[in-house]
């Protein structure tokens, strides 16, 4: 790592709506490197997504987890949630689509939001291989320059792995002069457990509505990864979806378990990808009542104070 003084380092929020290419972005940012993840408990607020060290800056990307759930973020409450989250980053990365002409729902909550905070944005315009012109992505920047002023507009493309490091570059520009806070070879912070039951809930919350994100815990009764278990092929994650009552029970499983399926997938593929091992996932779905009000089943759940 460079010199302590010219060092810079912080959070940084990667938001956008689904398929935008955020994921794509951090692979390549990360590039072969597979997603190890250190046994290292999670000490921020946020999920953290990835860490991304060169010599001159850490970035450490983080999810923030209210924004992937516009349907709430809508009822007022978890948009509050959101922001409070935000206000924990240094800079806020978001990204759009290079071809975006029109302003959508989704995109609309985010820059409500973006709007009324007090943190530098970088606009990251993905996917500018799909232009005819290259220089057709200043479309979509006055688009959204329309709501908010971003402190820098970074064009790239992910799958091209064009402007990615002058993505890393406008982003870490904004971060404080700090030595790094994690090791340099960290990637990921949290433990493979927690990653997984934050993932199968985020899957949860995205799929459901109303009281059913806030009853709901998931419980990893089984991790068996290749690299403790060197005879196994696969990662086994077997877990426990807790809910208080018997029809959220019904609305986590779906009509003929193709909720409970759909869920499963989607959390299979993005552990897949963040852990790097093939996957056996097996989801299973218990009534508790009142386990949130029981200190003995938050301690078990692993919501220590
Ligand atoms: N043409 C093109 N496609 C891209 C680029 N970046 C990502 N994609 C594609 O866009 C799709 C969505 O990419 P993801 O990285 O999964 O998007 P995401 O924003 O993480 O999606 P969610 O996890 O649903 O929020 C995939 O099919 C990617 O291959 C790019 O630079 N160019």
């Amino acid at each position: 790592m460079g010199a302590e003084s010219d060092f810079r380092c912080g959070f940084a929020a990667l938001l956008g709506r689904p398929n935008v290419g955020k994921s794509s972005i951090i692979n390549a940012l990360l590039k072969e490197k597979v997603a190890a993840v250190s046994p290292k408990p999670q000490t921020t607020r946020n999920a953290v997504r990835c860490i991304y060290t060169t010599a001159s800056e850490q970035i450490v990307f983080v999810d923030t987890p209210g924004i992937h759930a516009p349907k709430h973020a809508l009822g007022g409450f978890m948009l509050k949630e959101a922001e409070e989250a935000l206000l924990s980053v240094d800079v806020v990365c978001y990204v759009v689509e290079a071809q975006d002409r029109a302003v959508g729902e989704k995109d609309g909550i985010i820059l409500k939001m973006l709007a009324s905070l007090s943190r530098p944005v970088v606009l990251a315009v993905n996917k500018i291989d799909k232009l005819a012109r290259a220089e057709d992505y200043k479309k979509a920047v006055a688009l959204y320059e329309k709501f908010i002023k971003p402190a820098a507009v970074a064009p790239l493309s992910a799958n091209k792995g064009r402007g990615l490091e002058e993505l890393a570059a406008a982003i870490s520009a904004l971060l404080p002069r700090q030595p790094a806070i994690y090791p340099e070879d960290m990637l990921m912070d949290s433990t493979e457990r927690f990653l997984a039951s934050e993932v199968i809930r985020e899957k949860i919350l995205r799929h459901t509505d109303e009281e059913v994100p806030h009853s709901v815990a998931v419980l990893i009764d089984e991790f068996k990864s290749p690299d403790e278990h060197p005879g196994e092929k696969l990662c086994t994650i077997r877990a426990t979806v807790i809910v208080e009552r018997p029809g959220q029970k019904g609305i986590i499983i779906g009509k003929n378990g193709t909720m409970l399926k759909q869920i499963g997938s989607e959390a299979r593929r993005e552990l897949e990808e963040r852990l790097g091992y093939k996957l056996f996932l097996q989801l299973w779905v218990k009534v508790k009542p009142g386990w949130r009000k029981s200190p003995e089943e938050l301690r078990r759940l692993g919501y220590r104070s």
